[in-house]
C-alpha cells in the first residue's frame, strides 16, 4: 500500500488554522507540492485551496480526514510568493487563506474549468500576436536623448543597484515634467537585457495604465510584457497572471492588485507615484502595496525604486536618513519652468464680479473675476484650461428654501448628492455615494410641500453648466468616474484632451495625477479649502501633494523661457502654510514643515498606528464590543509605556448603509510592540466570534495596520 500523505490545505475563511486532508496519489497522479492549488470538500461545499504543508502525520483522526478533490493544471505559487504572502498575513493580522486566495484570479478558482484552460491560453496567445501596436515617438527617450541631469540620476541608479542580489531602495525625486519616467524605463532597460529577468512596475491608477503601457511597449517591443489592473477582464487577468508566475511575461505592469504576484525571476522593482493613497487597499485585508514591495524587493534581493514629484513624508524622511538613496531631478525635461502659482483671495471684492460688471461674462458666476479674465486670456492664445473639482454630481445637497428640509439619505449620515440627468443617468436623481441608493428628485418639498428647492454647493456637473455658459464657444469636457463610466471610456476622454479637441477641460482628482499633457495653459483648482481643515492629519499633505501634481500638468512642453503656465487657486485662506509653500513648489520645504508638527504631537511615521474598525446594527454594540477590548488590554498588561489606546469613537460617517459603525485607535512607538498587542487584540476579539462577527452583540470587526485615513 502507498504510504499515506496528508496535506494541510488554507482556504478563503478568516480562520486562523490549515485543515488537514488526505492526498490520494493513486486517484490524484501525481505528488502534492506546497503552494498547490486545490479543490477541497469545505463544509457542505466545495472550495479551492492552497497547499501550505505536506506530510505524513495529523493530529485529527486519519478515518475522519477527506481528501482532496483535484489540483489546479498550474506550477506551485513559488516560495518566494509564499513568504510574502505569510509576511502579509502576519503583519496585516489577516488569516493567511484569506491573504492569499483572493490574489489569485478568478479564471484558476473554477475547478469545473480546469481540465479546459490550456486550451483557453492557446487560443488567447494567438490572438494576441496580431494586436501589438506601437505608439512610436510617444515619450520615447533613449539613453543617449536624456538630458544632462537625467543622464546623471540614470549613473546613479546604475551606481546603486550595480550588486547582482543587493537589496537597495532608491527615492528618484524628480518635478512634475523632469523625464522621471524615461530615467526609469532607462534604468530597467539594462536589467532587462538579462532574458530571463522580470521587472515589475507599479502605477496607482487605471486610468494611468494605458499611456504609460503604450510608452513601456515602445520602449521594450520585443519583451513579454502583461497588464494587471482591476479594469482588465478576468480571463485576460487569469492569462497575464499565469504568464508572470510561470515567468513567461519579462515586465508586468499594474496597480496595487499586481503586487502580490508571483515572479520568479524578479529582478527590480519601480513604484511609480509612490505617494498616492491609492496604493492602500481599503477592503479586505488593507495593505500598501508600496510597503510590500519593499518588503519583497529586501526578501528577495533586488533593487527597488520609488518615484514622486512629491514623496510621502515616510519616504522623503527615510532617503533623508540615507536609508534610501536619494536621487533628484531639479529641472523640466522639455526646458520649461514650473508653471506660476496665483492664490485667489475669494475674500477680497476686487477678486469677484461685481453687480453690473460689464466685463461678466452670461451665466451664474460659480468663479472669481480674476479667474474668469485668466480662462478667457489662455483661450484667447488657444491653450487649454483644466478645472479641477473634487466632488463629482451637480451639487452635493438638495435644499428646501421654506423649511429645514435637506436631502438626507435615509440609509447614512450623509446627504444625498444632486446629479442632472446625462448619458449615465436618464433622468435627474439624488445619489448617495456612500450606499449607492438612488431616487429621483422631488418636485416638492417631502416635508412641507414648497416647491421651490435649491441646491447647496457645486459638484463638476455644475462648474460644466457654467463654463459653457460663459464661454458658449469654447469646448468643454467633463472629466469624472460618472463621465468615463458613460458612453467613452477614461482613455477616449483623455484622447480627445490629447488631440486638442477641447478647450476647457473640468474634471475632479482623476485629470491631476500623472497624464502627460502637453497644451495646458492654465490650471484652476477650486475646493483646496475644503480640505484644509479635516480631521485627518494627513490632509495637509495630501492636499499639497495634489497641488503639485495637478500644477505640473500645465506648461510641460513649453521650451526654454517660453511661458511655462499657470496655476490659480481660489481660497479664503492664502496664507495657510500649504498654499505658502506651493508658491515656491517648496516639496522640500512644506515635508520639513510638516515633520516638525508630526514630530511634536507624535504621529506616524514618529509612531505607528491601527485601527479596529467595529460596524454593528447600533453604534451602541460597535462602541460596546470596542470599550470592553479596551479594558481587555489594560486588565491583561497591554496597556505599557509607549502604547496609547484611544477611546472608541463613532466613525466620521457613523451610519452606511444601515449599519452603524465606531473604531478605537491604538498607536506606538514601537512597530514590535504594536505588533504584539495586534496579535493579542486578534486573538480576544476571536475568541468569542464567528469568523469576524461577534458572537453575542453581532459585531463585524476588522483590524487595519498603518490605517492612511483616520
Ligand atoms: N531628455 C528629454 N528630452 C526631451 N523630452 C523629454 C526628455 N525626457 C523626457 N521628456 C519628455 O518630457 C515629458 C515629461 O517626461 P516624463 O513623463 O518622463 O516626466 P515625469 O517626471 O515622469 O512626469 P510627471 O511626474 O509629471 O508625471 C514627456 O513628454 C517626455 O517625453
Ligand atoms: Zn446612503
Amino acid at each position: 500500500m502507498a504510504p499515506l500523505i496528508v496535506v494541510q490545505v488554507v482556504v478563503d475563511r478568516p480562520l486562523a488554522q490549515g485543515f488537514d486532508y488526505l492526498w490520494d496519489s493513486e486517484r490524484l497522479g501525481g505528488s502534492p507540492e506546497i503552494g498547490q492549488l486545490v479543490e477541497v470538500p469545505f463544509g457542505r461545499s466545495n472550495v479551492v485551496g492552497v497547499v501550505i504543508k505536506v506530510g505524513t502525520h495529523s493530529d485529527f483522526d486519519l478515518e475522519k480526514l477527506k481528501s482532496i478533490n483535484g489540483f489546479a493544471p498550474l506550477p506551485p505559487l513559488d516560495p518566494a510568493a509564499l513568504r510574502l504572502i505569510n509576511f502579509a498575513s502576519q503583519y496585516y493580522i489577516h488569516a493567511l487563506g484569506e491573504t492569499i486566495i483572493p490574489t489569485i484570479p478568478q479564471m484558476w478558482k473554477k475547478p469545473d474549468s480546469w481540465k479546459k484552460i490550456p486550451q483557453k491560453l492557446i487560443a488567447a496567445q494567438e490572438k494576441k500576436k496580431k494586436k501589438v501596436q506601437l505608439d512610436q515617438g510617444a515619450g520615447f527617450i533613449q539613453e543617449v536623448d536624456l538630458n544632462a541631469e537625467q543622464k546623471q540620476a540614470l549613473e546613479k541608479l546604475r551606481h546603486c543597484s550595480s550588486k547582482k542580489n543587493e537589496f537597495t531602495t532608491m527615492l528618484l525625486q524628480g518635478q512634475t515634467g523632469s523625464g522621471k519616467t524615461a530615467v526609469f524605463l532607462n534604468w530597467l532597460s539594462a536589467i532587462l537585457d538579462d532574458a530571463s529577468a522580470q521587472v515589475l512596475i507599479l502605477v496607482p491608477e487605471i486610468n494611468l495604465t494605458p499611456q504609460l503601457e503604450r510608452r513601456v511597449r515602445t520602449y521594450f517591443p520585443e519583451k513579454k510584457m502583461v497588464v494587471l489592473h482591476s479594469g482588465v477582464s478576468e480571463k485576460e487577468r487569469g492569462i497575464a497572471w499565469h504568464e508572470a508566475m510561470t515567468g513567461k511575461a519579462q515586465i508586468i505592469l499594474g496597480t496595487r492588485l499586481a503586487a502580490l504576484t508571483p515572479l520568479p525571476n524578479l529582478r527590480a522593482i519601480v513604484v511609480d507615484e509612490e505617494h498616492d493613497p491609492s496604493y492602500k487597499q481599503q477592503d479586505g485585508i488593507r495593505y500598501s502595496a508600496r510597503d510590500l514591495a519593499i518588503w519583497r524587493a529586501h526578501d528577495v534581493k533586488v533593487p527597488i525604486l520609488l518615484s514622486s514629484a512629491t514623496p510621502s513624508l515616510e519616504t522623503w524622511l527615510a532617503a533623508k536618513a540615507g536609508r534610501y538613496e536619494h536621487i533628484r531631478l531639479d529641472q523640466r525635461a522639455q526646458g520649461a519652468g514650473l508653471p506660476k502659482v496665483h492664490l485667489i483671495n475669494t475674500r477680497d471684492p476686487q477678486n469677484q464680479f461685481s453687480p453690473g460688471d460689464v466685463s461678466k461674462p452670461k451665466g451664474k458666476s460659480l468663479i472669481t473675476k480674476t479667474l474668469a479674465n485668466a480662462i478667457s486670456k489662455n483661450l484667447e492664445d488657444k491653450k487649454q484650461s483644466l478645472i479641477l473639482i473634487n466632488r463629482r454630481g451637480y451639487a452635493p445637497v438638495l435644499s428646501c428654501s421654506a423649511c429645514t428640509w435637506l436631502s438626507k439619505c435615509q440609509q447614512c449620515s450623509s446627504y444625498m448628492v444632486m446629479h442632472k440627468a446625462g448619458a449615465l443617468t436618464k433622468k435627474s436623481v439624488l445619489s448617495c455615494h456612500h450606499c449607492g441608493l438612488a431616487k429621483p428628485i422631488p418636485s416638492h418639498c417631502p416635508d412641507c410641500g414648497n416647491a421651490d428647492l435649491k441646491t447647496l454647493g457645486q459638484g463638476t456637473q455644475k462648474i460644466e453648466d457654467a463654463i459653457e455658459e460663459m464661454w458658449p464657444r469654447a469646448r468643454v469636457l467633463r472629466v469624472d468616474t460618472d463621465s468615463s463610466k458613460s458612453s467613452k471610456g477614461a482613455e477616449e476622454l483623455f484622447q480627445e484632451i490629447h488631440q486638442g479637441k477641447v478647450d476647457i477641460v473640468v474634471g475632479t482628482q482623476m485629470i491631476a495625477k500623472g497624464h502627460d499633457y502637453q497644451n495646458i495653459g492654465l490650471v484652476a483648482v477650486l475646493d483646496a479649502d475644503a480640505r484644509l481643515f479635516s480631521q485627518d492629519f494627513r490632509a495637509a499633505e495630501r492636499l499639497f501633494a495634489q497641488l503639485v501634481q495637478v500644477a505640473g500638468r500645465a506648461g510641460r512642453s513649453g521650451k526654454d523661457g517660453q511661458d511655462s503656465g499657470d496655476i490659480y487657486i481660489e481660497t479664503q485662506y492664502p496664507e495657510s502654510a500649504v498654499f505658502q509653500y506651493l508658491l515656491g513648489h517648496d516639496v522640500d520645504g512644506f515635508l520639513s514643515h510638516i515633520t516638525s508638527e508630526r514630530q511634536e504631537a507624535g504621529l506616524p511615521p514618529f509612531s505607528y498606528q491601527a485601527l479596529i474598525h467595529a460596524e454593528a446594527k447600533s453604534l451602541d454594540k460597535a462602541i460596546q464590543l470596542l470599550s470592553t477590548l479596551k479594558a481587555q488590554l489594560k486588565s491583561q498588561g497591554h496597556i505599557s509605556k509607549g502604547l496609547r489606546v484611544y477611546d472608541p469613537v463613532p466613525k466620521a460617517v457613523m451610519r452606511v448603509a444601515g449599519s452603524e459603525r465606531a473604531q478605537l485607535l491604538i498607536e506606538s512607538d514601537s512597530r514590535k510592540q504594536l505588533q504584539e498587542v495586534l496579535e493579542a487584540v486578534d486573538r480576544g476579539l476571536r475568541e468569542n466570534s464567528q469568523g469576524r462577527i461577534s458572537k453575542a452583540a453581532r459585531v463585524r470587526w476588522l483590524i487595519e495596520r498603518d490605517p492612511s485615513a483616520i
